[in-house]
């Protein structure tokens, strides 16, 4: 262990074994509970564990994490070392994996490019037009909420992505997304592989080491996915038949990106594999929330049926729904997507108050614990849209018509390395509460003897998208006018489809 710098110190954190360091400590699933106790029980916004040598700093609150993640970039940029997620599964092709070099730097320019909020504003119609169709599929079988959530967010993406509709959630292809995404999931939760807990497994012959084999043959399924998508954008290119979408984009601008085929492939296919699985999870969220305090969710109805009766909510009406944007924004406070953040690397020895950070800390924003900052959110684990709403609160922003929303929130991680996606995000979370809203109503499901079923309020999936296991509700259209106003608009939307042959 080095010695800290004359009037420094490490960070307070649990008592560390021989080698292994805090190893077995850590939950295997979960972990930012537990983080969120240890950062309470040592009293500390930073917290620190060495996991076989290796230093990690938990921070838990959002000042610390603004400090020194957004305005000390230049140093707290990078990513892990990840043989087995980076390395093997990605070949470092998978931007939200690479250190901070120059391909990184090169994706991220042209992400920057198809997703800022300028461009973003033009998103409008697929968003519209994909999300009457999920609320259509909720209507009919709100059962199913969860499928249609998945079909909602990689549809909007599909389209924008590569020119291609979804048309029943069925196709091959989000069962290929759903399988990488997965994949993904597995293999960099921490612990899965011990060649990142020990990189130096990675010298072993493959005939000694399974798991390269195993995870080159996963890198094979999403290189194939990912460069497929890419060549049938190129061909149908060549016949004057895609449509303006990312992937036309990065082939038509190629030549100023300094960007491989392989590299563009992983830029435009990891938009498509974040873009899917975050909103949908958030979403899910949403509806839980709503089960579980359907007073709020009469707030919303009542907000968006003076904004609209005779039609359904759409984007432009966004600045005049604030509960909306509270009981959204709420919500990825209450349950965030990513729980326990995506980690950053400190570059080069810092100091932060009287805390040593050596180069090479894997620093962890544990939004589990940054969103329940009781200085900043007054009884956190109530879920109370009202904090975004009421003077008396210490998040309330005015005017309405823009506060609150979801620039730089924290559930969108960090400086250099924030969401790039946080702006369709935004839009695509708005835009489906306020139609549910509009749209159904619902109850708590009921058992065979008559009994409310209530769903529990934290039973989640364990992966770094973290979204509620399946419960159960009611959930009818409000009224035969409203259903029918639905039905012409899907009509009227496939009718104008801009992807229409
Ligand atoms: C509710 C929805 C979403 C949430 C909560 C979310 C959250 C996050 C978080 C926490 C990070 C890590 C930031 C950091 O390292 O500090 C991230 C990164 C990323 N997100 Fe999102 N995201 C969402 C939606 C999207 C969408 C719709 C897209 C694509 C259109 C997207 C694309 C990405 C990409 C490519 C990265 C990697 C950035 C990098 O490493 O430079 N996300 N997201």
């Amino acid at each position: 262990e080095r010695k800290p710098p004359k009037g420094t110190k490490y960070p307070p954190g649990p008592s560390r074994k021989p080698l292994i360091g805090n190893l077995l400590d850590i939950p295997a699933t979960h972990s930012w509970l537990q983080f969120k106790k240890w950062s309470d029980q040592y009293n500390s916004k930073i917290f620190r564990m060495t996991l076989a040598g290796q230093e990690h700093y938990v921070l838990s609150s959002e000042k610390v994490a603004n400090d020194l993640l957004r305005e000390r970039g230049s140093i707290y940029s990078s990513r892990p070392l990840a043989p087995a997620s980076a390395e093997l599964l990605s070949k470092n092709l998978r931007p939200v994996l690479l250190p901070y070099n120059d391909t990184w730097r090169n994706g991220r320019k042209f992400m920057h490019s198809v997703t800022n909020a300028k461009v973003a504003n033009q998103y409008h119609v697929t968003q519209e037009l994909e999300s009457t169709r999920m609320i259509a599929g909720l209507i009919k079988q709100p059962e199913r909420y969860e499928h249609w959530f998945r079909v909602y967010s990689a549809g909007v993406i599909f389209r924008l992505a590569f020119g291609k509709k979804i048309e029943t959630g069925d196709e091959d292809v989000l069962r290929r997304i759903d399988a990488v995404n997965h994949h993904l999931e597995r293999v960099a939760s921490p612990g899965a592989y011990l060649v990142d807990t020990f990189p130096i497994l990675m010298k072993l012959p493959r005939f000694m080491a399974p798991f390269k084999k195993e995870l080159e043959e996963l890198h094979d399924q999403e290189h194939s996915l990912f460069r497929g998508l890419l060549e049938d954008v190129r061909d149908r290119m060549k016949t004057d038949s895609a449509p303006k979408c990312w992937e036309r984009d990065f082939l038509e601008h190629q030549h100023e990106l300094d960007l491989t085929n392989d590299e563009g492939a992983y830029v435009v296919g990891t938009l498509f594999e974040a873009g899917s699985g975050t909103t949908s999870a958030a979403m899910m969220s949403f509806m839980l929330a709503m089960v579980l305090h359907p007073m709020w969710f009469r707030m919303l109805q009542a907000e968006v049926d003076q904004v609209s009766t005779n039609r359904l909510p759409r984007i432009d009406d966004i600045p005049a729904l604030p509960t909306v944007r509270a009981a959204v924004k709420e919500i990825l406070r209450w349950h965030p997507v990513t729980s326990g953040g995506l980690p950053h690397v400190c570059t080069k020895d810092d100091i932060y108050e009287d805390f040593f950070i050596p180069a090479g800390t894997v620093v962890h924003p544990n939004q589990w614990a940054i969103h329940r900052d009781p200085e900043l959110y007054p009884d956190p684990e109530t879920y109370n849209p009202q904090r975004w709403l009421d003077p008396s609160f210490p998040t309330y922003k005015e005017p309405l018509s823009e506060y609150p929303n979801l620039h730089n929130y924290s559930n969108f991680g960090f400086g250099r390395r924030i969401c790039p996606g946080q702006n369709i995000a935004e839009r695509n979370m708005y835009l489906l509460a306020a139609r549910i809203a509009w749209s159904v109503s619902i109850s708590k499901a009921k058992d065979s003897a008559g009994k409310e079923i209530t769903p529990p309020v934290y039973e989640y999936t364990a992966g770094f998208n973290s979204y509620p296991l399946p419960f159960r509700f009611d959930a009818k259209v409000r009224s035969a006018e409203r259903q029918a106003i639905i039905d012409a608009e899907l009509k009227r939307e496939a009718e104008s489809d801009p992807l229409n042959e």
